[in-house]
């Protein structure tokens, strides 16, 4: 009996992104499915930012369909459009979160927008997901700009949880922290992803983030993703680019200490 594979919860197929002339993506294809934990790779400049945003539907490209949820967004009017946005949640790389406001009135802003509920059950709903990143109580009344690196992406993170999301999409979120605060970070993220049913896709150049998280990982090069494989079946493909994006002394390193090896 042939086993019926479950329909992608995202689906982008034949995708042309240009700007200024100038092709990102020619006809690319990527499938995402439930539960996957996938990180969008390759060289600088390749396209990777892009695509999540317009996976996040936040840009639009020249061409082809983006299926989210097994629905087509370009035959969607802007009602379900909202509808579907609010079924994932988006971590920017900088947090993006409002200098201006604490991080308990972030995490409040999109269920104040969305939720007709009573203020006290904002705050007490809003108090929940920063404590679901790991943020201390204290935390909440601190602006920003008064915490750490580690503790603002736990902030954008909390965020982005806010509606409750099944899809969390996430642009370089260990960028800038130091290495324990990047590896307490990757444990939030698969602890997260583990209670509440989510699928990733994250954006990284961070090869420990690589091994640690992510099931699946999407090479971008050429203008299309040119693999979706595991890491480990990842590093021994023989395509030029992707033994050069893993050849680096800093990728040989993170191979190496993963198979019990020296760094490079
Ligand atoms: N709004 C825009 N207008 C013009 N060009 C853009 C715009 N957004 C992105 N680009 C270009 O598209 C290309 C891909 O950008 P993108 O940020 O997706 O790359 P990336 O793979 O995420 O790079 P990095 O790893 O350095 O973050 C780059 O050449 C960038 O300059």
């Amino acid at each position: 009996m042939t086993e019926l594979r479950p329909r992608p919860l995202v689906r982008l197929r034949n995708i042309t992104t240009r700007f200024a002339g100038q092709s990102v993506h020619e006809s690319l294809n990527l499938s995402v499915y439930k539960g996957e934990r996938l990180a969008l790779v390759g060289a600088s400049g390749c396209g990777k930012s892009v695509l999540l945003n317009e996976i996040a539907l936040l840009t639009q490209p020249q061409q082809g369909q983006i299926l989210l949820f097994g629905q087509n967004t370009a035959r969607m009017d802007g009602r379900g459009l909202l509808q579907l946005r609010h079924r994932m949640g988006m971590m920017f790389q900088q947090g993006a979160l409002f200098s201006s406001l604490t991080l308990l009135e972030n995490v409040m802003l999109p269920l104040r927008e969305y939720q007709p509920l009573p203020l006290p059950l904002l705050k007490e709903l809003a108090m929940l997901k920063l404590k679901l990143v790991g943020l201390p109580t204290s935390a909440a009344a601190r602006l920003p700009q008064e915490i750490s690196g580690g503790m603002l992406k736990r902030a954008a993170v909390a965020r982005a949880l806010a509606l409750d999301p099944s899809l969390l999409l996430l642009d370089e979120p260990t960028a800038g922290l130091d290495p324990a605060s990047a590896s307490a970070f990757d444990d939030m993220l698969l602890e997260l992803h583990a209670t509440m049913d989510l699928t990733l896709i994250l954006v990284t150049h961070d090869l420990d983030s690589l091994w640690r998280v992510t099931d699946q990982v999407a090479f971008l090069g050429q203008k299309q993703v040119l693999c979706k494989a595991p890491i480990e079946e990842l590093v021994m493909q023989d395509h030029p680019d992707i033994r050069h994006y893993f050849a680096n002394t800093r990728a040989a390193g993170a191979q190496g200490r993963r198979q019990g090896g020296l760094p490079v």
